[in-house]
């Protein structure tokens, strides 16, 4: 047997490259998920030529995932799958159906534990990409099987498929509705899930991008508001001359109205401390006798500078060591607008910046972290944890994923999953405000939806394939009755469960066709039957007229020679077995040839029929065989007879037929004789008629020669010396 078919093997490595190139080129769905569509290949091969060269298929389809995913899964799943379904082939169940045994049965489980345990895949994805590996292998698979049915038979190898068993028309119905049904369930229930994935993605994009503005400017207000608080307190203070008192009591006035300053100062033109909001501060600070903030960003940018300033964040000091903003302008004397003399300051309280985040609506669903020109932190919401002053680190994530957006990571940096989708909005002064939502609860929402989704399409699925079992039973059962009923039609035709108002009309039609046909049918054969009956009764009239005329003799209606010479060596044998005796005789009408001659033919034969009448009458046994031999002479057998009554019995009648006046013509009689050569025996027997003949000629040319109307009959012996005469 060859192992190796090269038109099989060319089949399987081409379609298995057609499968490769396909598998490069994946259908993205959300996120990391795609469709891949190349494995139907080796479905076709798994069915056309079984699972060896499947394998081959498979494996190829794998290599072209292989590169696509960067992953070695695929040359587990998918050439166990062509080993399953070419097996399953073999014992002749549908693809479709193997196709799902399949993945509910090793395909998934293996799937969660590769992913579970080998691959790099976080937890929340694990359902469902898992069962998006499913329904994708389904998906392929009813796709292959369709190709396979739309395929001409002819282009089938059809050495692989031989003695399949004949699927049942109920069967193949059904399959095909099945391929159908999952195919377009399965594309349109992704296509549709898809859109609205997208188009829910899309809403989290503006929500973010949204909520991003609208925080920004919020932001940008209250620093805003706070900066023209400083720049209208510094302008004020100018415009009055410098009193410690009255100073004093604006700076407390003015941070009484500005709460979110954590503390508010004023410094001479050295840098000294000279005023404080609170006062307390000051007070605690006398130990520092000169508080000088010569150094800090905020004295240097508003004095030297002479800018309304906000600083970074940074570590404030001398107050305390909160984490602060500081807000500083430049103060002049009223007379000298050129020259500052010092600068007021306002330290805003980073705790504050939580306001921005108490404004958004749903909070478990979103963070917000603002940071400063140098990315360190200003404010975080709570649940990221991140200290203000720390610097923002993240990593931007989800490269591979099909989404619009955007995506960092802020606990495992180098993981690929995303953490956070996010929008950020950069505010004037240079700080960015982040605002996050995690990337989780998308997944578990489009999980929801994927599951839904093929929570109905499976319900679909059921209830549909429930009613193609119903309509495709309406087609094929009155057929299936058709077929098995056919020779108890009557009863068929009088079934109104198989043939009522639902079977279809072609069928129904079929149906009445049938039966017209059958009694058609059967009223022809009922006149064929009588034809032959009748052509029957002439034939066995023939066959008797013809055995007649080969056993009989046409003038007389005594046996023919043929009759006799074929039946003797019975009656030989007859006698035989029970020892009885056998006489056989030869009777010749003397001088025949002169009644013919005076007379005319016509009364030969009507001489040879009175004669042979004569006969009937005289023997009739039923064992008597009396026959014409030829001519004028006639042949009188007579088994199981009495030896010594034999020759009386032939001389009575002989002297019978010379006594009796023969009718040959109209008025006219004759008187004929008869010389009869005769034989018995009841020891001796011969099957053959000729050796009879012979013994009983002799003794008849005897009786002629001895004067004619005469019997010489004796017994037969071997020896014709033996021979007894008893003429
Ligand atoms: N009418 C008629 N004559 C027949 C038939 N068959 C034979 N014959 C005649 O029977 C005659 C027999 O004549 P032969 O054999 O010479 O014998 P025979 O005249 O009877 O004389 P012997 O036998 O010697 O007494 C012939 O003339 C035949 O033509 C027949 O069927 N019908």
């Amino acid at each position: 047997m060859q192992l190796i078919n090269k038109r099989h093997l060319t089949f399987a490595f081409v379609l298995g490259f057609m499968g490769l190139l396909l598998n490069l080129m994946p259908i993205p769905l959300f996120g990391n998920q795609q469709l891949i569509i190349g494995n139907l290949f080796f479905v076709i091969v798994a069915v056309f030529l079984g699972p060896w060269y499947a394998l081959l298929t498979a494996l190829m389809c794998a290599s072209g995932l292989y590169i696509v995913w960067d992953s070695w899964h695929p040359f587990i799943l998918f050439p166990l799958e062509a080993l399953w379904l070419g097996y399953a082939r073999r014992k002749e169940y549908y693809s479709l159906y193997a196709d799902i045994g399949y993945w509910v049965i090793v395909g998934m489980p293996l799937f969660y534990i590769l992913v579970r345990f080998v691959l790099e895949m976080p937890d929340s994805y694990m359902f469902f990409t898992t069962l998006k590996q499913g329904i994708n292998g389904i998906l392929y698979t009813s796709l292959g099987a369709i190709i396979i049915t739309m395929l001409p038979q002819r282009l089938h190898i059809a050495a692989k498929l031989k003695n399949q068993h004949r699927k049942s028309f109920n069967h193949q119905l059904s399959y095909t509705f099945t391929q159908l049904l999952t195919l377009v369930l399965l594309v349109s229930a992704l296509i549709f899930s898809n859109l609205s994935i997208n188009h829910q993605q899309l809403d989290v994009k503006r929500h973010l991008e949204d909520t991003a503005l609208h925080l920004g400017k919020a932001t940008e207000t209250y620093l805003d508001n706070h900066i023209s608080a400083i720049d209208t307190a510094a302008r004020w203070l100018s415009f009055s001359a410098y009193d410690s008192e009255q100073w004093q009591s604006l700076l407390s006035k003015l941070h009484k109205n500005y709460p979110d300053f954590i503390s508010m100062l004023i410094a001479n033109e050295q840098g000294i401390v000279t005023l404080s909001s609170p006062v307390t501060n000051m007070q605690q600070s006398q130990d520092n006798a000169a508080f000088s903030i010569i150094d800090r960003h905020y004295f240097q940018q508003a004095f030297f500078n002479q800018i309304t300033y906000i600083s970074p964040v940074f570590l404030g000091r001398g107050f305390g060591n909160d984490p602060i903003v500081a807000i500083s302008a430049a103060l002049y004397l009223p007379q000298s607008p050129i020259a500052p003399i010092g600068i007021i300051e306002g330290s805003l309280n980073l705790a504050e910046f939580s306001q921005i985040y108490q404004r958004i609506p749903d909070k478990t669903q979103h963070d917000i972290v603002l940071v400063d020109e140098n990315n360190l932190v200003i404010y975080a919401s709570p649940a990221l944890n991140k200290s203000p002053l720390s610097e923002f680190v993240f990593s931007s994530s989800g490269f591979n994923y099909k989404t619009s957006l955007a995506m960092l990571n802020i606990k495992q940096l180098k993981h690929k999953s995303p953490e956070f989708a996010y929008a950020k909005h950069i505010i004037k002064n240079g700080w960015t405000l982040y605002v996050l939502t995690p990337f989780y609860p998308l997944v578990m929402q489009v999980e929801r939806q994927y599951f839904t989704t093929f929570s109905i399409l499976l319900l679909s699925f059921l209830v549909t394939f429930a009613l193609i079992k119903v309509v495709s039973l309406r087609l094929t059962k009155p057929l299936e009755a058709i077929a098995k009923k056919f020779h108890n039609w009557h009863q068929l035709e009088q079934d109104d469960t198989i043939f009522n108002d639902s079977t279809p009309q072609e069928i129904f039609t079929l149906s009445r066709s049938i039966l017209k046909s059958k009694q058609e049918l059967i009223s022809y054969q009922l006149e064929l039957e009588e034809k032959v009956a009748h052509r029957t009764i002439e034939l066995q009239a023939a066959n008797t007229k013809l055995r007649l005329l080969a056993e009989k003799d046409e003038l007389t209606q005594l046996y023919n020679r043929r009759y006799t010479e074929t039946h003797f060596p019975r009656l030989n044998d007859m006698c035989q077995r029970s020892c009885a005796a056998m006489a056989f005789c030869i009777l010749d009408i003397d001088h025949f040839k002169s009644i013919n001659d005076t007379h005319g033919h016509q009364a030969g034969d009507n001489a040879l029929i009175f004669i042979a009448d004569m006969m009937k009458q005289c023997f009739k046994r039923d064992t008597d065989v009396i026959s014409r031999y030829g001519g004028e002479e006639f042949l009188i057998i007579l088994p199981l007879c009495n030896p010594i009554e034999v020759k009386p019995h032939l001389d009575k009648f002989r002297q019978s037929v010379s006594d009796t006046p023969i009718p040959i013509g109209q008025n006219v009689n004759i008187h004929l004789t008869i010389s009869i050569g005769a034989v018995y025996s009841d020891n001796h027997y011969h099957s053959d008629i000729d050796y009879w003949f012979k013994q009983a000629d002799i003794n008849l040319y005897q009786a002629k020669t001895d004067g004619r109307d005469r019997v010489i009959c004796n017994q037969l012996t071997s020896n014709k010396q033996d021979k007894q005469s008893t003429a």
